[in-house]
């Protein structure tokens, strides 16, 4: 493969009040089928209860969190897991992909297209003002949407197996994301966002 083609960069999204790109495939030395089985094998999958408006439900996914510290939202605290010895080479192909570091990530499972993830801005303070977040998807293709959170652009895009999308300067105080639930018939989808938690 030729290391400089523009398969093996981050691609610019141009996009107001924040920044996005996208890398079509992150290097690595295993497929990314065998990146989506270890993971799904390897990972102590948890179904959270959450608490929305005052009620409790289980979330539409399952989800996981390794790396250095521990995480809190929507009334769920999460103790980290260490990091796998996947993660970690995982995480230092991100870093070496995006420039930017990370000391955790929270791996969600799509299990089929009834799963999904509400509206939300990563903003939690520990993440700090600006954060960098490297979203890395394996198996199914879904659908990111993205919504301005004043103007309601919203744009959506098309997240497929071994793409690495970066997250970073103002979007997540000036955008919403998530991924809705489909009636198309879709396989099992993982995403990684890689953060780092001060
Ligand atoms: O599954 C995705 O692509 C989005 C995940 C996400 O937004 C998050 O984990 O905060
Ligand atoms: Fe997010």
């Amino acid at each position: 493969m030729d290391l400089f083609s523009d398969e093996a960069k981050l691609q610019a999204i141009p996009i107001e009040d924040g920044e996005l790109a996208l890398l079509h495939r992150l290097s690595m030395p295993l497929s990314n089928a065998e990146i989506f089985a270890r993971l799904v094998d390897e990972t102590a999958w948890r179904h959270e209860t959450i608490v929305v408006y005052g009620k409790r439900h289980l979330q539409p996914r399952l989800t996981a969190w390794h790396g250095e510290a521990s995480y809190a939202y929507s009334g769920l605290r999460l103790e980290a897991l260490p990091m796998t010895p996947l993660l970690a080479q995982l995480r230092s192909a991100v870093e070496a992909a995006t420039g930017h570091r990370y000391n955790s990530v929270l791996l969600n499972y799509y299990r089929d297209g009834a799963d999904s993830m509400g509206m939300h801005s990563d903003d939690e303070p520990e993440l700090g003002p600006q954060p960098a977040i490297a979203s890395l998807s394996y198996g199914a293709s879904r659908t990111f949407i993205l919504r301005h959170k004043r103007s309601k652009r919203t744009l959506k895009l098309e997240l497929a197996d071994g793409n690495l999308l970066l997250m970073a300067g103002s979007l997540q105080h000036h955008w919403l994301h998530g991924i809705n639930k489909t009636a198309k018939p879709v396989g099992a989808r993982l995403n990684l966002t890689f953060r780092y938690i001060a």
